[in-house]
């Protein structure tokens, strides 16, 4: 399978939501756990076993991995193998950008199934052109993995980039989703090539969200949107939403039993928001 089509069955089976592991220092203090190697690791393994069993997508934010060093990026190894294990797709956010031919060693690194470090999908940034990521997308679709290219980012500096102007006039995020749509086009379901669209941003009138593949929107809690925000923003692209939460389901730990109803809560939520109520059974499915 596909991993448009892995995505579209686990978020119509365990809910569209995906929960990120972000360990922030503040975070591993909250938790009473010392900002090294070892709290890093009690943070990520009780996010996992809490609840890779439950959501459909997991991402691990790879920078608070790397702030720890070769030790750091051992945990996240550890951590994509056992999530995957757990049922969970895991997406390392790692937003990796660069000449194509370094693209190829990233590739490597994140989507070839030979790596300690391969995972279901990986982000990627665009900004030296769409197509220095060929060899990411073409490494991703070889093995049935994934990529997320941020289009429209959640920050409010992303606009004075992502929102000028290409010169046959579409926004530079557009000609980003123009580029996804193309990859994807003549996939069944959803094609293996998603986009990054945060949960907090203004759009331009009339930008074409419809890219055939899953879209990843942060931004949800800490950054100040909420749920109902994502209907302002992707209007008839919500079925296509994937939305993410890290700090505000993060911030309920580590009590695990806090930490699952926090985000199946917030699971339950998206699911009437994006699926429709008469789906919302299916965010709590694994309630038994
Ligand atoms: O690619 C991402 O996941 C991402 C893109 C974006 O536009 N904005 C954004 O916040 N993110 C990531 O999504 C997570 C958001 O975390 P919270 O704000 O704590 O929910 C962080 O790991 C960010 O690095």
């Amino acid at each position: 399978m596909t991993f448009g089509e892995r995505l579209h069955r686990a978020m119509r089976d365990r809910g569209p939501l995906c929960v990120g592991i972000d360990p922030h220092a503040a975070l591993l203090d909250a938790w009473r756990l010392a900002d090294d190697v070892n709290g890093l690791e009690t943070f990520a393994r009780t996010v996992v076993e809490a609840l890779a069993a439950d959501v459909a997508v997991l991402k691990p934010q790879a920078a608070f991995f790397e702030r720890h060093g070769s030790r750091g990026i051992a945990v996240l190894e550890r951590v994509i193998a056992e999530a995957r294990d757990a049922g969970a797709l895991v997406l390392v956010d790692a937003k990796r950008g660069d000449i194509g031919s370094t693209m190829q060693a990233y590739a490597d690194a994140f989507l070839r199934p030979s790596s300690p470090l391969c995972s279901d999908a990986v982000t990627a940034s665009p900004y030296l052109g769409f197509g220095a990521l060929r060899p990411l997308i073409d490494t991703a679709l070889e093995h049935g993995n994934g990529v997320f290219v941020l289009a429209r980012t959640s920050n409010p500096e992303g606009d004075e980039v992502q929102g000028a102007r290409t010169a046959d006039g579409r926004s530079v995020a557009g000609a980003v989703l123009d580029h996804a749509r193309a990859v994807n086009a003549g996939a069944t379901t959803w094609g293996s090539i998603g986009c990054v669209v945060g949960a907090t941003v203004t759009l331009p009138a009339g930008e074409d969200l419809q890219i055939g593949g899953p879209l990843l929107a942060p931004g949800v809690g800490a950054q100040g949107a909420t749920v109902a925000d994502l209907a302002g923003v992707f209007g008839a692209a919500l079925p296509s939403v994937l939305p993410n939460v890290s700090r505000d389901i993060l911030r309920h730990g580590p009590d695990r039993t806090t930490l699952v109803s926090a985000a199946r809560a917030m699971n339950s939520q998206v699911t009437d928001l994006l699926i429709g109520e008469d789906a919302g059974e299916r965010g709590n499915d694994h309630d038994t």
